[in-house]
């Protein structure tokens, strides 16, 4: 194997799926425990650890208690070399993880034991099966009271329709958790409770019938393991690479994250059988992880993610050949060539300057307004890698300032955050109005706060009267002039200066559309 080839085989990129509150960031601080990226688990959102938040937006994060951020993490695991990309768990941050599961080659589920299978797990399971993500399934919280663990695959069977292999099964649950059995490895591991700050040293109890486990965990719960496990084992599936491949089937943790146990044994089972970079297709071609020469896309921008470092990154996914500082790449859209020197990785959350990168890493780019979301890189090919989604704006809301003398920073500060993609902003041509597009109401809410963190701009939003908006164009431009007259009034230019209809009603947008047969009405921005 050549030294790339070696270096791809080794790295798994993947991100966390799971319903708000099941434990995403909590498995995140104790995967990150595991890279030795922090000595001591609890940083990750600055809580309870003394340790400052990163912003005043993740202040208001922590005051709502979810997460708006991705983050991304690269840390070595035993002979891999992983990147976990974190995704926010609010609904209406979704287009912001729809899109970071297009970068990644294998996701973890993370399913509250107590709960089950949550709304959010099932939307985001669907998004996965477009692209046959193979799923590695990690059951939290098993140092509270679950429900039934067979019950608990079949509901995952049954709802998501993924075949379930436990490869970890429970010692008791609650106050009475002791641990799991590893089927594989034919052994108990018995928990400690206490240690969910460092790793622990393990008592390990060989084979099942090992009079020992009945000493360490009492008879009863042993013959009760013996019993369960018999019919496990005869019920459920067997752990099966292919089956896993091509996301029909998962293997399926038990543990609790808090209590950082069981960690470990999903990142063994992701480290082994979790693909390496995989192939990603482009309007052209499909795309090698082995390919000698550079591409990769753009699936997220984010503005002022340090205080310290005003600016806006790109976060891009490698797909073939290899990122060296100081390279050149080809910015297909805009057809230029660019000399990347100061690429960023993403190591525990903290940035820093990254001198090589290879396919399934990340890179951060920095931003002046010329890279979107779904932009293409490559070293001189034109291609557009496919499949990054758009989602149209269905919620608008007019941006008010209470201080009117800010009107420049505020339009800077919008353009900026609708970089990200979570919003879109439109100024109506014939008005000084700015007015904002959501797929979801908390994102105005963040758009409100960002401005006060990030731009010093005091602002607060009302209702305005726009159902939808469609991007226009029009080869014949005679009758996209006469069309610029005359429905002018519901005119507006988004973020990148392109035209758009913002419509009153769908009735007003369907009537436009029979009127100028000849303007096409684009549903998102092409991206
Ligand atoms: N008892 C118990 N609580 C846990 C465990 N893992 C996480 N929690 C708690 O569950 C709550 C939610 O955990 P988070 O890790 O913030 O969940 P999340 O999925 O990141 O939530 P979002 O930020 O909303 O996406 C927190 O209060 C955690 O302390 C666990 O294994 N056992």
């Amino acid at each position: 194997m050549s030294t790339h080839q070696q270096e791809v085989a080794k790295r798994r990129t993947f991100a966390i799926i799971s319903h708000p509150d099941a434990g995403k960031t909590t498995i995140t601080e104790k995967v990150m425990l595991y890279g030795n990226l922090i000595q001591k688990a609890g940083t990750v959102k600055g809580r309870g650890s003394g340790q400052h938040a990163k912003s005043d937006w993740m202040e208001m994060e922590k005051e709502r208690g979810i997460s708006v951020t991705t983050s991304v993490m690269q840390f070595p695991y035993g002979d891999s070399l992983v990147n976990l990309l974190d995704t926010p768990g609010h609904e209406d941050f979704s287009e912001d993880t729809y899109r970071t599961l297009t970068a990644v080659d294998s996701c973890l589920m993370v399913i509250d034991a107590a709960k089950g299978v949550e709304d959010r797990t099932r939307k985001l399971m669907e998004v996965t099966r477009l692209r046959d993500t193979p799923i590695v399934t990690f059951m939290n919280k098993l140092d509270r009271d679950i429900r039934d663990p067979m019950e608990l695959m079949d509901e995952v069977e049954t709802e998501l329709n993924i075949m379930c292999a436990p490869i970890t099964w429970p010692i008791g649950c609650g106050k009475e958790f002791k641990g799991v059995y590893h089927i594989h490895r034919q052994e108990a591991i018995l928990y400690q409770s206490g240690h969910g700050h460092t790793i622990q040293d393990l008592d390990i109890v060989k084979g099942l019938d090992n009079p020992e486990l009945d000493e360490k965990i009492g008879s009863e719960l042993a013959e009760l393991l013996r019993e369960e496990l018999e019919l496990v084992l005869g019920a459920s599936n067997e752990f099966d690479q292919e089956l896993f491949s091509t996301g029909e089937l998962t293997p399926v943790f038990f543990g609790t994250a808090l209590g950082n146990f069981g960690v470990d044994h999903m990142l063994d089972g992701l480290t082994a059988w979790a693909p390496a970079p995989q192939p990603r297709a482009t309007d052209a071609r499909d795309v090698t992880a082995d390919e000698e020469k550079f591409s990769g896309f753009v699936f997220k921008i984010q503005a002022n993610m340090d205080p310290k470092h005003r600016d806006r990154i790109a976060f891009m996914r490698i797909c073939s050949g290899k990122y060296s500082k100081g390279m050149k790449m080809r910015h297909v859209r805009i057809k230029k060539d660019v000399a990347i020197s100061d690429a960023v990785t993403f190591m525990a959350g903290d940035r820093s300057h990254a001198d090589e990168a290879y396919p399934g890493d990340i890179i951060g780019l920095h931003n002046h307004g010329t890279i979107q979301i779904g932009d293409t890189f490559t070293q001189g090919e034109e291609m557009k890698f496919t499949g990054i989604p758009n989602f149209a704006p269905e919620m608008f809301r007019r941006i008010r300032l209470r201080d009117p003398l800010k009107q420049k920073q505020l339009l800077k500060g919008l353009v900026q955050l609708s970089e990200e993609g979570a919003v879109q902003v439109f100024r109506p041509i014939d008005s000084n109005d700015l007015i904002v597009g959501a797929v979801g109401v908390l994102q105005f809410d963040v758009v409100v706060a960002r401005l006060k963190a990030e731009y010093k701009v005091d602002a607060l939003y009302e209702a305005v009267n726009v159902a939808t908006a469609r991007w226009v164009d029009c080869e014949d431009g005679k009758k996209l002039d006469e069309f610029r007259r005359k429905a002018s009034a519901n005119l507006a230019l988004d973020g990148g200066d392109n035209l758009t209809y913002i419509a009153p009603t769908m009735v007003n947008l369907n009537l436009t559309m029979e009127r100028y047969p000849d303007v096409t009405f684009h549903k998102t921005r092409e991206h």
